[in-house]
């Protein structure tokens, strides 16, 4: 069988939803295949269930941060409760409720593992879908499994499988120091085990450095072992269940589970690349409006551009509006910052990272900034010095950073450390995509007492 639409979009994750959608606000027709569930894995074995995880812990350690909340916290966490809670963020590992919301935008649902056979075709089942205009590649990623001895029979976790877990192992070490580790390694050492975490290359190594001291720091005060600089290089699985992870100075790490988070690989491998001169498995290159050719689009992780799901949103619209000008013979509008060029993932890309303390970041690090030729200026200033972060928390501790583009006179980089930073970051992000000059943001006045007066203490600090 042969349907013929005007889109035709590759994995139905909030990437793949959001094409499709746009599409069809536009006026044209859009068919999606999934061959899982309709929603990725955002929905079902990352960013929800996974803060799911760490609200619990997160809540209980405010109220006991402020005298007078404190004493009525009596109690520590209820596992089987959090664990209920996150099957609920999950959906229960049911689509139900995100395959309606497609019927009721109007966008055909194909289930089944979709391939590419040829221009501005893809096949699904037993069906040839042809796309009159485009085919959009939003297939996402999966977590990357390092060549370790062992490490392939040895039944360990990826991210999915820590996300889902059905109990708390009373040992978990975690090999990788970056976002999912961190996060995994502090709601598992909340929900009550014993983690170790084998951080080859440091904890957030990419973020400004004082995130990884104030992360390792607390990580440790949960009684996390923050094993820097530690390589596996092997796993086996015992016959009592255990897993003995070897360390490249022959040190044996013992743990109940062990979680794999080192990173991700594109769902390319078999999506027929090599029937459109492409090479399967590798992640997909985009110029800035997301097309990989005059008929392939690709968004999301697979382009490797920004692996976060409110950015992948972001070119999902842009995607959606591009091929729609496009079919229409409108302008094309791909300058920086023009309606169709994906300019906020080179210059503005929010990031919240849910460990204990919060870390809020949107820009470019001081380091990355010097290394883009920037002439820059660092502005510090310590979160525990303002008056709403004091009346937030007792012994609140936190840390800001403000890069400035010298010549522009601009924000570039923020980053945020502390207790309930992360609905701070907006700010940030909005003076740094609107480039909203500093002499302007003096009349930007945070209201007082709360903790976004680090806005004025920053500018006073710069003008010092
Ligand atoms: C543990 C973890 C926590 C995370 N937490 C956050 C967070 O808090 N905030 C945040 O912004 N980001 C977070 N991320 C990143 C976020 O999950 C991804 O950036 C996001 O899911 C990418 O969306 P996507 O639609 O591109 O891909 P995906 O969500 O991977 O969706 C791709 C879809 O395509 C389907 N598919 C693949 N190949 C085919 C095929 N050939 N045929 C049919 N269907 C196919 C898949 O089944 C899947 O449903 C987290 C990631 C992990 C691993
Ligand atoms: N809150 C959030 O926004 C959030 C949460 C989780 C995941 N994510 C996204 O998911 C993606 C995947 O996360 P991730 O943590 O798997 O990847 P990552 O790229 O953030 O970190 C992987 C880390 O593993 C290290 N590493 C690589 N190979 C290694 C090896 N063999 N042994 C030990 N360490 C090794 C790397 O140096 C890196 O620090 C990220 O890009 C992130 O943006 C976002």
């Amino acid at each position: 069988m042969t349907s013929t639409y005007d889109v035709v979009v590759i994995g139905a994750g909030p990437v793949g939803e959001n094409v499709a959608d746009r599409v069809v606000q536009g006026g044209l027709t859009a068919a999606i295949i999934e061959r899982e569930l309709v929603g990725g894995e955002c929905s079902y074995w990352a960013c929800m269930p996974t803060k799911a995880l760490l609200r619990s812990g997160a809540a209980l350690r405010a109220a006991r941060q402020v005298p007078g909340a404190r004493e009525a916290v009596t109690g520590e966490l209820d596992v089987a409760a959090v664990l209920r809670r996150r099957d609920a963020f999950a959906s229960n590992w049911q689509d139900d409720g995100q395959a309606a919301w497609l019927e009721s935008v109007g966008v055909p649902l194909y289930r089944g593992h979709g391939r590419i056979s040829g221009e501005r075709t893809v096949e699904v089942g037993g069906t040839t879908l042809t796309a009159r205009h485009a085919v959009v590649v939003a297939t996402g990623s999966s977590a990357l499994v390092p060549e370790i001895e062992g490490l392939r029979t040895a039944s360990a976790w990826t991210s999915r499988e820590a996300v889902a877990a059905r109990a708390v192992p009373a040992r978990l070490a975690v090999i990788g120091g970056g976002v999912v580790a961190a996060e995994m390694a502090t709601a598992f050492a909340e929900l009550g085990a014993a983690v170790t975490m084998l951080a080859r290359d440091g904890v957030l190594p990419l973020a400004e450095p004082f995130v990884a001291e104030r992360v390792t720091e607390s990580l440790q005060n949960k009684g996390v072992s923050v094993r820097l600089g530690a390589e596996a290089v092997a796993v086996q699985r015992n016959a009592d269940q255990t897993v003995a992870v070897t360390l490249a100075d022959g040190e044996q790490v013992e743990a109940d589970e062990l979680l794999v988070a080192i990173g991700r690989t594109p769902n390319t491998q078999d999506l027929g690349l090599d029937t459109i001169g492409l090479t399967p498995g590798d992640w997909l290159t985009v110029d800035n409006t997301l097309r990989v050719n005059d008929w392939l689009y690709a968004a999301g992780d697979v382009n490797r551009r920004v692996l976060l799901t409110h950015q992948g949103k972001y070119q999902a619209r842009l995607v959606g509006d591009v091929i729609v000008a496009r079919a229409k013979g409108e302008p094309i509008d791909d300058t920086p910052w023009g309606r169709h060029a994906a300019t906020a993932d080179e210059r503005a890309v929010p990031q919240v990272v849910f460990t204990d303390p919060e870390v809020a970041s949107v820009g470019l690090t001081a380091a990355a900034a010097e290394a883009a030729g920037i002439r820059t200026r660092v502005v510090d200033y310590d979160l525990a010095a303002i008056a709403g972060s004091a009346l937030h928390a007792e012994h609140y501790t936190g840390h800001a950073r403000m890069i400035v583009d010298e010549d522009r006179q601009v924000i570039v980089g923020f980053t945020l450390v502390g207790p309930d930073v992360a609905e701070m970051l907006h700010a940030a992000t909005i003076a740094i995509t609107a480039e909203v000059p500093l002499p302007r943001l003096w009349h930007a006045v945070p209201a007082f007492p709360t903790t976004s007066e680090l806005w004025l203490r920053l500018l006073e600090t710069y003008n010092r």
